[in-house]
Formats: structure tokens, sequence, C-alpha cells
């Protein structure tokens, strides 16, 4: 017997992959999706110190499926932020890779054409291409950092990182996080477990050393810094919501607890609207009215939007796939998402300035 007859049973190929060198020579970064990722990246650490006054809010699609319609997306959205800009800073979510709860699409990097070819190299080309126009746009963008390779192919245009709610607790994605350039929210676990995002912070704070990829595409041993900008994000969990003022007085004392600063983040979405899309705006509307009432622990709000209300099973003929609408989780349509934007920026002009 040899190494052969007993390794990788389970593994059916390996096929190659461009490495993050090349797929950056084919899409390199331009001067102005440069200097929208730094100045979105200041103004996050700004407001996450209390230096700056505004609210962040990280709005998009569930998942980028249609770059056509989501680029669609991006401009109005844009539109939108360069109205309510003095009240809140607007990040784009961009969500490429999508952790399921059994199985399902794994997002558009795993499948970018949704008939199980499992392109990752296409996808991942694709995906920075994406993010450079919406870059270029001048709209900062937030995703969930899921595989610890991915950040390598298109980390430099990222402005702020999620870890979602099932790998909050796992240490690979601690590891990444204490070396991610953004500052990054840790999800709250999926039973609404808060314990798991605040010893995520703070391990992801702490330097590392860990096996990961060079933009060379070589296996290295990566030593990072540690990350002074993680936060929790409240999803709610096991079907209860956690954006009330009694929860967030709970974890309030859980950060003074770990010596964290009140940073909060509301997830409109997810367990906090039992995952229906037409009560985002309730939650958001809550957390508007918390920070009216005295709140400084609210910094930011994350909203799951696109073009059309709802979401849609992927098709067979994908002809069939409704333009701008979800092929993962329901999403509130873009009427809804201006009125919801717009409402909170003209109750919040006046209240944020004041706030420190
Ligand atoms: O936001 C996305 C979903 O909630 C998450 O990926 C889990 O999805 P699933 O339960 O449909 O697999
Ligand atoms: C998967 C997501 O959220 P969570 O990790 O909170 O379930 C998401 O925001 O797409």
């Amino acid at each position: 017997m040899t190494t052969h007859d007993i390794e990788n049973v389970n593994v059916t190929a390996f096929d190659n992959m461009p490495t993050p060198e090349e797929i950056h020579a084919r899409l390199p970064i331009s001067e102005k999706a440069a200097r929208t990722v730094t100045h979105g990246r200041n103004l996050l650490r700004k407001i996450l110190d209390r230096k700056d006054h505004r609210l962040f809010v990280v709005v998009g699609p569930c998942s980028i499926h249609d770059p056509v319609a989501g680029l669609d997306y991006a401009r109005r959205l844009k539109a939108l932020s360069d109205e309510v800009g003095d009240t809140l800073q607007i990040i784009m979510r961009v969500y490429f890779e999508k952790p399921r709860t059994t199985v399902g699409w794994k997002g558009y990097i795993n499948d970018p054409f949704m008939d199980d070819s499992f392109r990752i190299d296409v996808g991942m080309a694709k995906a920075r291409e994406f993010l450079l126009q919406v870059a270029e746009i001048g709209l900062p963008t937030g995703t969930e950092a899921l595989d610890p390779n991915s950040p390598q192919y298109y980390g430099d245009l990222i402005t702020w990182t999620a870890i979602g709610a099932r790998t909050t607790e796992s240490q690979t994605h601690r590891e990444m996080s204490s070396g991610l350039s953004t500052p990054v929210g840790f999800k709250n676990g999926t039973s609404g477990d808060l314990g798991v995002a605040i010893n995520a912070i703070l391990s992801a704070s702490k330097p590392h050393s860990f096996l990961g990829l060079t933009s060379q595409g070589r296996v290295a041993v990566v030593r990072t810094k540690g990350n002074a900008y993680g936060h929790i994000v409240l999803r709610g969990g096991d079907g209860r919501p956690n954006y009330d003022t009694v929860s967030i007085a709970m974890v309030e004392q859980a950060l003074d607890k770990a010596k964290l600063p009140h940073n909060i983040v509301v997830d409109c979405s997810h367990a906090n609207s039992f995952k229906k899309p037409e009560l985002q705006p309730l939650v958001m509307a809550d957390v508007v009215n918390q920070v009216r009432l005295g709140n400084k622990s609210l910094v930011g709000v994350m909203i799951e939007s696109n073009i059309e209300a709802g979401n849609q099973s992927i098709p067979a003929d994908l002809s069939q796939l409704k333009y701008g609408c979800s092929v993962t989780d329901g999403c509130v349509d873009w009427a809804t998402t201006e009125k919801m934007i717009r409402d909170a920026a003209v109750l919040l002009r006046d209240v944020l300035p004041d706030r420190r």
C-alpha cells in the first residue's frame, strides 16, 4: 500500500486555480477605486472611534448573482448615498460567499453560472471585476469573509467585512480577521449567543500565526498584527430578535465586562425580522428611535435590499430568473430601501452631531 491508496479518498479532482497575483494583474485596482476604499475605511474607523458622528448602513442584496442587476442597484444606491451622506455612511452589501445551513447555492464565486459547474476560477475573477466597478462608481462595499483564501483575491476592494453567525466561533475566521485590512463585524451565533461574537472580537484583536495563501499562490505561515476594529453585529437568533432596548443594554453590559468599546451594529434582517423582509423597516425605525432617545452604542445597521422585493428559487431554465430579485434570503425592494434610508436620515440629521 502507498500513500496514494489512502489519502484524498473522497477527493475527485484538484483543478488549477489562478493565483491572486494573476487575477490582480488581469483586474488591477484603479486610482479611483483605491480612493473609494481608503476613504470608506478611514470613515468607518472614525465612526468606531467616535470621531465621526455618522451611522453606517450596510445595505444591498443578500447575494450577488447577476452583475448587471447588481450594478444597476449600485448606481441607484450611489445617488441615494450622495443625498444622505452628511448623516449616513452608505456601504453596499456585496456578498459573494453564502454559508448554507445545509446545502444550497453557495454564491457567485462558488458557482457563477448557477448550473453546478462550480467554476470558482471564473467566479473569483468576476467577483473582483464587480467590486472594482462598484468602487469606481465611488461606493464602498462590505462582504462576508467565508473562505479564508478569498481576501487575497479581492480584499483590497473591501471596506467592511462581516463574519457570519455560522463562523464567528471558528478559530480560522478569527485568525483571518486578525489580519484583515477592514473593520470586521462579528455576528452573534445562530442561537442568539453573544459570547461567541465577543470572544471573536477579543481573539481577532490579537496577533496570530496560521497557514494561509500568498499572492503568488504559495502556502505560507501568515503572521498578523491583530485587528483593533472588531465589533458586534446583532442578527437575533433562535427565532428571537435582539435589537430591542433591553437586549441592547445587555450587550452593552457584556461589552463592558470584556472591556470592549460600545460599538453595536443591528442587522435588520435574519432572526431580527423573522426572515420576513417586510419587517425590516420596523427594525430600522426602532434602531433610529433608540438613537434619537439617546443611545450612544448603536453605530450601524444592515439591510438586505434589492431592486425587487422578496426572493425566488433558482429555476432550471435561468432565462426565467426575475431581474433584480434575490436568489437567497428575501429582501426589501428599492422603493422601500429609499424610504427606510431617507426617513432615517431626516430623523437623525439633527440628533447625530450632538451624540458624543
Ligand atoms: O443570509 C443568508 C442566509 O440566511 C444564510 O446563508 C443561510 O441560508 P440557508 O439557511 O438558506 O442555507
Ligand atoms: C448569512 C448571513 O447572515 P448570518 O450570518 O447572520 O446568518 C448574511 O448576512 O448573509
